[in-house]
């Protein structure tokens, strides 16, 4: 029988040791690009580490600019944090500074504009390495191709957080990042430069109270959780935003969810060329996800509906869209997904269509 203890608490992991032999470097600078509820939240924890945090804020800016951000957290308790610096854009932050870890917590859209552009001014030589903290699949390759000399983390995602207003977050209990080298080919050998990137980061996401995990498969653990995103998140919005609590305690959404689910994990196998868990059975994982959505709060909402709530775009592509396209080239049928997604667009165009935002058509 599946328990809940985490989201996470199934995955494969392998933490690395820190070599004996690597120094830890101190007073390293990150940059957040994006500071909504997930980029503040790390920045919070990173500089409470001992670390420098300075922020890009695009909507929130005049509001963090003045006050910084109050963050009310049931893990870490309620306080205020003051980045070092708060730009309104990547120009601004890059006049005076080369960084060591720019972390990348805006929302994926690749179907809006190309996400590697507002990274150019900042990115001026191999030193920095690149941290993608988004949802979804298949966001790597625009940053390989865009900074091929540049090191690229990729997460998972594990932040119950939300902003209520310009600077004013809301976090729960959940904390944690898995994260990994995006490797182009299959070759876990990290050389020193990499293993001190990894081990760096490791470092400063520690000292600051975040759960922080190496995986030598992050692929696989980004399709793990993406079986949630790409089911229960939009399956809140479409529903008419009923909670992910609430659509698996209904039998009918439960099993259409359970359907849902075993969709994705056909696609992430053949995909990532094995099961997704080294435990659970695809049946097991889906049962796995249904079990801790069941015990999450009813006032928790999937980011998907948090955005769809605030007339914002959705990130659909990455987490839906790719997998139906990874999907089509394994001449597997997604039939749920496929109407998910378009019931989604069709929600969405509605609300976009007036801001004048387009999706870049396929
Ligand atoms: C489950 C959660 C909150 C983890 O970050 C998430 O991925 C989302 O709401 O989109």
């Amino acid at each position: 029988m599946i328990s809940r203890k985490s989201l996470l608490y199934y995955c494969e992991i392998s933490t690395i040791k820190k070599p004996h032999s690597l120094q830890i470097e101190n007073g390293m600078h990150t940059l957040i690009v994006g500071a909504g509820s997930v980029g503040s939240m790390c920045g919070w924890r990173i500089k409470e580490g001992g670390e420098n945090v300075s922020v890009v804020c695009r909507s929130n800016y005049e509001a963090i600019k003045e006050n910084g951000f109050s963050i009310e957290s049931a893990r870490y308790g309620s306080r205020k944090f003051i980045p070092n610096n708060v730009y309104s854009t990547c120009e601004d932050a890059s006049k005076d500074q080369e960084y060591d870890y720019i972390l990348v917590c805006t929302k994926a859209l690749p179907n809006i504009a190309d996400p590697t552009d507002i990274l150019k001014p900042l990115i001026k030589s191999s030193k920095t390495v690149i941290v993608l903290l988004q949802n979804g699949i298949g966001l790597e390759d625009p940053y390989v191709k865009a900074y091929p000399k540049n090191l690229l983390i990729t997460c998972v995602v594990y932040i119950e957080s939300e902003q209520r207003q310009g600077g004013i977050i809301k976090h729960g209990k959940m904390m944690e990042l898995a994260y990994g080298l995006h490797k182009n080919k299959k070759d876990d050998n990290l050389d020193l430069i990499k293993n001190n990137a990894i081990s760096n980061f490791h470092n400063i996401l520690t000292s600051g109270g975040i759960t922080s995990t190496v995986s030598t498969n992050i692929q696989k653990l980004k399709w793990f959780k993406n079986v949630w995103n790409a089911t229960i998140s939009p399956m809140s919005v479409i529903s008419g935003k009923y909670s992910g609590e609430e659509l698996v305690r209904n039998p009918g959404t439960r099993q259409l969810i359970l359907n849902a689910m075993s969709e994705v994990i056909k696609v992430g196998e053949a995909v990532t060329g094995g099961p997704l868990h080294d435990k659970l059975s695809a049946s097991e994982i889906s049962e796995y996800f249904v079990i801790s959505t069941e015990s999450l709060l009813k006032t928790f909402i999937p980011s998907m509906l948090q955005d769809f709530i605030n007339k914002k775009p959705m990130e659909h592509q990455v987490i839906l869209k790719n997998v139906i396209e990874s999907a089509k080239r394994f001449n597997i049928n997604v039939p749920i997904l496929e109407t998910t997604y378009e019931l989604l667009v069709m929600n969405e165009k509605k609300y976009l269509k007036p801001k004048g935002i387009l999706l870049k058509s396929p």
